[in-house]
């Protein structure tokens, strides 16, 4: 479970997040669309532990990153929009380095299940990740997740540039990651994509959450609407 209160970042003079609250609860995928600038990314590398707000908190499972550092950072997955792998390495070699900087060492069988699980097909699973599609990285990061065991799964533009049975497929993962009970965080510009993939979605502006509704209650066009009244 993912738990933002009241957080607060400036950069220098400029106020990105200003009281920011947002809950993502087991089994739930949150949508964050807004407007570049609108403080998505600064929400998500505050909440990696990559940046310190200036007040407020989040928890991780109830326990607070930065101050728990090792136990938040357990818990929680970060899939950017561009996946970074080592070129030269094959799926399964890149899943096995960063399941052991994790800390989990797997066979190779159970490396091959992950990409599985991952939806990577298994011709891919011993190729070098150097000339794969953004996808197909994608996936590998999604197995690096699951590996990993997160709890808390954070996605930064993740369909932007892929293709619609790409995004299909990206979709399913995902849903079945929430069924599994997992909390995921998705920063998007992809309004039609949102309202499938979400259980919420929240729009953003000038650093504060000025809308969160349920995805089951909002047509694409509605969400259209609703989205360009408020940026
Ligand atoms: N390191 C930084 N130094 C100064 N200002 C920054 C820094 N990082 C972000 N900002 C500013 O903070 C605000 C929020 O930026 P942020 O990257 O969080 O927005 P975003 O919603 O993720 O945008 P995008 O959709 O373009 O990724 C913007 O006005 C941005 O210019």
């Amino acid at each position: 479970m993912l738990q933002i209160t009241n957080l607060n970042k400036t950069y220098g003079d400029h106020h990105a997040l200003k009281g920011l609250n947002l809950t993502v609860n087991k089994g739930e995928v949150f949508c964050l669309l807004g407007q570049n600038g609108a403080g998505k990314t600064t929400t998500i590398n505050i909440s990696l532990g990559f940046l310190a707000p200036d007040s407020g908190e989040v928890l991780i499972n109830g326990k607070k990153v930065g101050k728990d550092g090792n136990d938040t950072r357990r818990h929680i997955a970060y899939i950017p929009e561009v996946v970074m792998l080592y070129a030269n390495l094959t799926a399964v070699e890149n899943l096995d380095f960063f399941s052991k900087l994790a800390g989990y060492s797997y066979d190779r069988k159970q490396l091959r299940d992950f990409l599985t699980d991952a939806n990577l097909q298994s011709e891919a699973h011993e190729k070098r990740v150097g000339a794969f599609s953004k996808g197909m990285r994608q996936k590998v990061g999604i197995a690096i997740a699951i590996a990993k065991n997160a709890d808390v799964i954070l996605m930064d533009e993740p369909t932007s540039g892929l293709d619609p049975r790409a995004t299909d497929e990206f979709t399913r993962i995902v849903k079945q990651l929430a069924s599994q009970g997992k909390s995921v965080l998705i920063a998007t510009h992809d309004i039609f994509n949102a309202v499938s993939i979400g259980t919420h979605i929240g729009i953003m502006k000038d650093g504060q959450l000025l809308h969160v509704v349920g995805a089951d209650n909002i047509s694409p066009e509605a969400l259209q609407k609703l989205y360009l009244e408020t940026i």
